[in-house]
């Protein structure tokens, strides 16, 4: 009998990926497209919903020929995705109104305020876990059936439809059949009450989206349904997962028990904590969100949004066009000792986590006629871990628990320099596992374990192996000396508005 196989569709930000896994979880071939950045207007950031679709289609028809397989041996799909960006759709010709409104997009800060004022953060928060941001989908939909013309009455005659990325791939890969999504991205829209777990319709009175637009609401292990004929080579795959990246990235780290973390270093940089069953509430600007459903049991998990990680890298590369790869970046970094000083926040799209603050902008401070592109770059790869250093600072605070290590995973944490100054920066050991395509994993996990490919969560075969562990070498003062300028840096690019 020929082997079997999952393959996971990880649509994140910059790329689309499809993966096969093998019974061991390794992965057996990948395939990548990347996906356009549309930015309309200054901090406007959009991706085109057609051109998603038709890179998923490529990746999976691409990664079966590498790994040399069948459709029919793939036992089932699991899908992960970029989370919050939002698409609508016509339901009887699957046109898109418009481009997908993407998380990192401040086209809705207008909606945002006016929320803000009329007094509604609290109801917000007590009911979805999350804040008033234009971070989450929410208010991209009240953008959308506000901006496109002839949207609401479309909308109010039940001919649209509203997804999250998930929900698109689901939609399409299923030939129009199935329109669903699951609890982890649920938990990101703004309009979803974690807690009772329902779409709120208060909260949709406050955003004016009207119901019949949602998904369904599903578990993320199970089968929604199956490929369409004119998608894997004719083959009815069951798809049978689905997961937001972070959470996935979660899973596939199997941090599955209470007080287990990993942090994502991709276009954005995002640490979540497992915090079980139990949905723990914030005070220092931490979401509360559903890492998952899967067996009838809903999990919980604290997490800290960084806006620009990667991101930052790609605007070195693309933007001034002072290094030609990513990975450049680290040769860069390490021609020299320190920044002399110099800082960049790189608050393109606001800064999220603990500051949530939608209108700061991206700041340099510290120049001098010495700073040369090696100074540029290395305060912007600093600048990375000193985010995720705020973050983690504020998540034992709200956990109560002691971040001893940091599991990693996602694009960036190839940058041994990074990964190095993480470790400094927090004065704690940095893991990074072998395997780097955790989110993927993650995904094709949830779908394996639909189908009985793997019978339980002990049957993943444990952790993946640490590939490289970076130990905390720099001294405390120099460390706390770095920090209290970062800090200052923030402040100051908050104060210039
Ligand atoms: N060696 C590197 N050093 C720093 N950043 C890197 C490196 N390699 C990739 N990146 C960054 O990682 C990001 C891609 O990671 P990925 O996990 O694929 O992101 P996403 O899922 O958000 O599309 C890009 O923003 C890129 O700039
Ligand atoms: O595309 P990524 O991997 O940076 O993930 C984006 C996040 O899901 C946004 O919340």
């Amino acid at each position: 009998m020929k082997e079997s196989y999952i393959l996971s569709l990880d649509q994140g930000t910059t790329s689309t990926r499809a993966i096969v896994f093998d019974r061991q979880g390794h992965s057996v071939a990948i395939h990548q497209k990347p996906i356009r950045q549309i930015y309309p207007k200054p901090g406007w950031v959009e991706h085109d919903p057609v051109e998603i679709w038709e890179s998923a289609r490529e990746c999976i028809d691409g990664v079966l020929l590498s790994a040399g397989i069948e459709a029919t041996q793939i036992e089932a799909i699991g899908i992960t995705n970029q989370r919050e960006t939002a698409v609508i759709w016509d339901k009887h010709t699957g046109e898109p109104i418009h481009n997908a409104v993407v998380w990192q997009s401040r086209q809705t800060a207008d909606i945002c305020d006016k929320l803000k004022l009329e007094g509604h953060e609290d109801v917000i928060r007590e009911r979805t876990g999350l804040r008033i941001d234009p971070y989450f989908s929410g208010t991209k939909v009240t953008w959308l059936l506000d901006h496109v013309a002839g949207a609401r009455e479309r909308a109010s005659k039940g001919e649209l439809l509203f997804g999250t990325i998930d929900t698109w791939l689901i939609w399409n890969l299923s030939g129009g059949l199935v329109h669903v999504t699951d609890y982890s991205n649920a938990s990101r829209t703004l309009m979803y009450n974690i807690f009772e777990r329902r779409w709120d319709s208060t909260l949709l009175g406050l955003l004016d989206v009207p119901a019949a637009l949602l998904p369904e609401v599903r578990s993320s292990s199970e089968v929604y349904g199956h490929t369409d004929p004119s998608c894997c080579g004719g083959v009815a795959v069951p798809i049978a997962g689905a997961a937001g990246d972070q959470q996935a990235a979660l899973f596939g780290q199997q941090c599955f028990e209470p007080g287990m973390a990993k942090n994502t270093y991709g276009t954005g940089c995002f640490m979540l904590m497992n915090t079980g069953s139990e949905a723990v509430r914030s005070k220092h600007g931490l979401l509360t969100t559903i890492a998952w459903g899967v067996d009838g049991e809903i999990e919980y998990a604290l997490e800290g949004s960084v806006f620009v990680a990667g991101s930052a890298i790609q605007w070195l590369r693309d933007g001034l066009e002072i290094i030609e790869t990513a990975a450049e970046s680290e040769t860069f970094a390490a021609q020299i000792d320190s920044t002399d000083g110099v800082y960049v926040v790189p608050a393109f799209v606001g800064l999220g986590t603990p500051y949530w603050d939608s209108d700061v902008r991206g700041a340099v401070f510290g120049l001098t006629r010495g700073t040369g592109k090696a100074h540029l770059i290395r305060a912007t790869l600093e600048s990375i871990a000193y985010q995720t250093k705020d973050v983690a600072e504020v998540m034992v605070e709200d956990s109560g628990i002691n971040i001893t290590k940091l599991r990693v995973d996602g694009g960036a944490v190839r940058n041994d320099f990074l990964m190095q100054f993480q470790s400094d920066m927090l004065g704690v050991p940095v893991e990074r596992p072998t395997l780097e395509e955790t989110t993927a994993l993650g995904a094709a996990y949830l779908a394996g374990l639909a189908v009985g490919y793997w019978k339980d969560k002990q049957d993943l075969g444990g952790q993946a192996k640490v590939e490289k562990r970076f130990e905390p070498t720099m001294d405390e003062e120099r460390r706390s000396e770095l920090v209290k300028g970062w800090k200052k840096a923030v402040i100051a690019a908050a104060a210039f508005k």
